[in-house]
């Protein structure tokens, strides 16, 4: 091993001679460098600048070839000697290995692991030995081969057709339905550890301009949010040239891999535009056909990309992930600022001040637009003839005002007056005799997803009534029937209160683009993520934006996530769509013989980075049962992997007679020592409100507790499931699992005698359930604990994982009670606030608040909590929901957010109030 000396570094020069050498466009092989998350935790932690900075230059000096003359050492990593090496300086070795990177080629690259005083070394060494042991001789034997320029060590590189396979047994599925649905299990996997420790899944980050300033500019503690090197399934998709469909469970890399394919498209423009470094023309495009065909199609435009999801907390996530992308891509300078997002920029960005609504005129800076798929609706709206909403009375008083920039009023009535899912249930389903039978969310559903979708209208009652004549209709046609009837008095209802859906505005849309040119500006690139919450007419409405059919557009989803809201989607029905509605409507009549081919590629992944083995099994199970009796509801994927090994999830047994709850969160239970409570990283998981204020009376503050599908899109550590089997409407229907166990001999007939035999008319409500199961399931990245009140209504099930090995059995007691809890500091409290505030989950928000000790935090919330219920009562209830109004904004106002205080004041007319805050603020959009 080589010990560096410092004393080099003492030598140095000025600053920028430093700065020259990071940047170099000399050093090649560079981009073939990448640090570990740890290394640069643990670089963080280092005292020295001079020594940190030491480190950096061996590190840049490694990066061009030069080596580190070999000593022998005495640390034991011997079978793997020639693939780990190290180098120390000053009392520290760093770590790193020689692995290989799929991209147009196969090509060596090193992976710095750590830098570590000597007592930590070994502990490293015997966990980089466990993944090696996962690899196979071939690629093990690549990563040792030694290719030399000189005196330098320079990567060796494969052609693509060699196929070399970095895992011994990766492929197996983790258990083989076919033979029986049986507990075998061939994986070998990579490591037994906790998920948020595992080196398998550890984030790499190339040794860039960027994050060499990252790693001087001392931001130790702070969460890094800079571009991470993807896998080779990854790779592959961004890569792909042509649009593309992007299918994967929760957690398996989807928006990582759209954020990424819009970032690789800045690059090409920027390197198209400017002309390429000799790193870049080396490194970044290696198909310099590729570089032309954007030099050519850009140089005089900009890039316009737009990437849509429903959900605004996934918007300003994509966001602050493309905010360093877009440092790293702007010539490569250091930037010594974080994302230029701040939290205090929530409001601002939820509603999109910063974008007008119209797609005319959009600054540069804009670019890319990630916005909602509301915000999209709002911007067309704006970008074709008259707007949808002047047809409403009521609108046709407000002020006047450019459509880019709407009035407060009407922002005010487009908020207030959508009728979606929740007010739809809350207000409008009232066919008592219909609700009976089918809950509220179906009706929504079959009404957004099957009625509501005629380009020109509705569907007829005739049309819509005769669906029940295919074998995959779960609805009789008296059901279809009752279900029209609500819908006609639905419409009646909405017109009379002077209300909208998204489905009016979207029909409406499709009217005018049919008839009309969109105005303003076009796509090059559409992204389209969590497309699962789309219905297939709002999905359609996206050919109107971009004309480059062939490459332009990517849509991800998983449709196992849908929970019965306003969408029935499955994703080949989309992949049809857009041959239909895309493909063939742009090119119809230019190329009619070569579309045939044209049916763009669907992208499968399977690598889950969020949780581990014990957790995905379960989540499978419960697929398994989805494809068994509802094939056609959603889109069978391959059994998800993961690199990690982990527990199953534990079934708790409780104690006499009470809930667990109860007894863990020590109600009343013979547990002593009551329990801290539950930390932010740590959630219950429960059916419905009802449940929810059930448990928040027994344990108050000592967990935070969401329903299930509130818990949509959010992870957490650990999940305590309660009481789902207790609670479902099924109750004893569950029994019609055992008919798929002894199909697939897992029980014996004599279980059959007193089941329910399956029926899809009788148990469509089984299909809503085992969705709503998997998405409770998936929610966990570590541990889950799953506690029913109810023996007779769980027992199905729990025989059915039982028979399988996928839980566990606990008897509540003191020591699983002590060993449940997390404790967190007030950071993790503030932090996970503040990404349940996004999410809209106030209630939950201000517990965290209060737990981090963030008072002005928690009045924020409470504000924005009584202008959302103000909003929810404003069509029942105006005098509750002025006084809430009022409330809001003078929270608001002793806050110092004059910006939404403003907005309330003029909700509730008082428009001098409001102007005189609205002077206060900062920005120029009010005034
Ligand atoms: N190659 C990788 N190595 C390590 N971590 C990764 C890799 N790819 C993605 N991740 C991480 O895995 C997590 C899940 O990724 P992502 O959010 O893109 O998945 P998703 O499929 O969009 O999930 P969901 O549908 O729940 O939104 C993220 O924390 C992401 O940073």
């Amino acid at each position: 091993m080589e010990e560096c000396s410092s004393s080099t570094k003492r030598a140095a020069g000025p600053e920028d001679e430093f700065t020259r050498l990071v940047l170099s466009d000399d050093n090649l092989y560079r981009k073939q460098v990448f640090f570990s998350y740890n290394f640069i935790n643990s670089f963080g932690k280092l005292t020295s600048y001079h020594l940190k900075k030491f480190v950096i230059k061996i590190l840049l000096k490694i990066s061009t070839g030069w080596r580190p003359k070999r000593r022998r050492v005495n640390l034991k990593c011997e079978i793997f000697s020639q693939i780990v090496k190290q180098f120390k300086v000053e009392g520290y070795y760093v770590v790193y290995t020689i692995d290989i990177m799929k991209e147009f080629h196969y090509e060596q690259v090193l992976k710095v692991w750590d830098i570590l005083p000597l007592e930590e070394i070994q502990k490293l060494f015997v966990r980089l030995d466990t993944i090696f042991n996962s690899y196979t001789e071939d690629f093990i034997n690549r990563c040792k081969v030694k290719c030399l320029d000189g005196n330098l060590e320079v990567p060796m590189s494969w052609p693509i057709s060699h196929d070399i396979v970095r895992y011994k047994n990766i492929n197996n599925a983790i258990f083989d339905s076919d033979s029986g649905g049986c507990e075998v299990d061939h994986r070998s996997y990579v490591e037994n550890s906790k998920v948020n420790e595992s080196f398998s899944l550890m984030k790499f980050y190339s040794l860039s301009a960027g994050i060499v300033n990252h790693l001087l500019s001392d931001q130790e503690g702070k969460e890094l949010d800079l571009p991470f090197e993807v896998n080779d399934q990854e790779r592959e998709i961004i890569l792909f040239p042509k649009s593309s469909f992007i299918l994967g469970r929760s957690g398996t890399g989807k928006t990582t891999v759209l954020t990424m394919k819009l970032h690789r498209k800045i690059e090409q423009y920027r390197i198209a535009s400017n002309g390429l470094s000799s790193e870049e023309r080396g490194m970044s495009l290696s198909n310099s056909a590729d570089v032309s065909q954007y030099v050519g199609e850009f140089k005089e435009n900009m890039l316009h990309q737009l990437f849509v999801t429903v959900n605004p907390k996934l918007c300003f996530a994509v966001k602050q992930h493309l905010s360093p992308l877009k440092s790293f891509a702007s010539g490569g300078q250091f930037y010594a600022d974080k994302s230029s997002y701040d939290m205090d920029d929530i409001d601002e960005m939820a509603q999109f001040h910063d974008i007008p609504d119209t797609f005319v005129g959009i600054h540069c800076d804009k670019y890319p637009l990630v916005i909602t798929f509301h915000k999209f609706l709002m911007m067309l709206d704006g970008s074709v003839g008259n707007s949808y909403f002047e047809r409403f009375h009521c609108v046709r008083g407000f002020p006047q005002v450019k459509r880019s920039t709407r009035s407060v009023s009407l922002q005010t009535f487009i908020r207030t007056k959508e009728v979606n899912h929740d007010r739809f249930c809350f207000f409008y389903c009232i066919n008592e005799k219909l609700t009976k039978c089918l809950d509220p969310s179906r009706v929504f559903v079959e009404i957004m997803s099957h009625i509501k979708v005629g380009l020109q209208g509705e569907v007829s009652r005739e049309d819509y009534v005769s669906l029940s004549d295919r074998w995959v209709s779960t609805l009789s046609a008296q059901e279809r029937n009752a279900i029209y009837d609500v819908f006609k008095d639905y419409e009646k209802m909405k017109t009379k209160h002077c209300e909208f859906d998204l489905a009016d505005l979207v029909m409406n849309l499709h009217f005018r683009l049919n008839n009309e040119n969109l105005q303003g500006e076009k796509m090059d690139f559409v992204y389209v993520d969590e497309v699962q919450d789309l219905t297939t007419t709002q999905i359609s409405l996206f050919r109107y934006i971009c004309k480059n059919v062939d490459e332009g557009f990517v849509f991800s989803g998983d449709t196992a996530q849908t929970i019965a809201k306003g969408v029935d989607f499955r994703f080949e029905d989309v992949r049809s769509l857009f041959y239909n509605e895309f493909v063939m409507k742009s090119k119809k009549f230019r190329f009619p013989r070569r579309e045939k081919g044209l049916l763009s590629d669907i992208f499968i992944l399977s690598q889950n980075f969020r949780t581990h083995s014990g957790v995905l099994k379960l989540a499978q199970s419960v697929i398994d049962l989805l494809s068994h009796f509802f094939p056609q509801s959603f889109d069978v994927l391959p059994p998800e992997t993961s690199f990690v090994n982990g527990e199953p999830p534990i079934v708790i047994e409780p104690g006499s007679n009470e809930n667990a709850i109860i007894t863990v969160f020590g109600g009343s239970g013979n547990v002593e020592t009551k329990m801290v409570g539950f930390g932010a990283e740590q959630v219950i998981l429960v059916r419905d409100d009802s449940v929810k204020k059930e448990i928040s009376n027994y344990i108050g503050h000592q967990a935070l507790i969401l329903t299930i599908v509130e818990c949509k899109g959010l992870e957490f550590q650990d999940v305590l499931l309660f009481n789902f089997f207790g609670s479902s409407p099924l109750r004893t229907q569950w029994r019609v699992v055992y008919e798929f166990l002894k199909e697939k001999d897992l029980v014996h007939s004599s279980y059959l005698n007193s089941s329910p035999s399956f029926s899809q008319l009788r148990h469509s409500v089984l299909c809503s359930e085992l969705k709503q199961l998997y998405v409770a399931i998936t929610r966990t990245k570590q541990r889950l604990w799953i506690s029913e009140t109810s023996e007779e209504l769980f027992k199905p099930m729990f025989d059915y994982w039982k028979r399988l090995g996928l839980i566990q059995l606990r008897k509540v007691d003191d020591s699983l009670a002590k060993a449940m809890p997390r404790a967190s500091s007030p950071e993790e409290w503030k932090s996970q606030g503040i990404k349940l505030f996004w999410e809209k989950k106030y209630e939950i928000a201000i517990t965290c608040f209060e737990r981090a000790g963030e008072k002005m935090w928690k009045r924020w919330a409470k504000a924005a909590q009584l202008r959302a219920a103000s909003d929810q009562l404003s069509g029942s209830n105006s005098i509750a929901a002025r006084i809430r109004l009022r409330e809001a904004a003078e929270m608001f106002h002793s806050i110092g957010k004059a910006d939404s205080a403003a907005e309330c004041f003029c909700d509730l007319n008082e428009h001098e109030r409001a102007g005189a805050l609205w002077l206060q603020c900062p920005s120029e959009k009010h005034k």
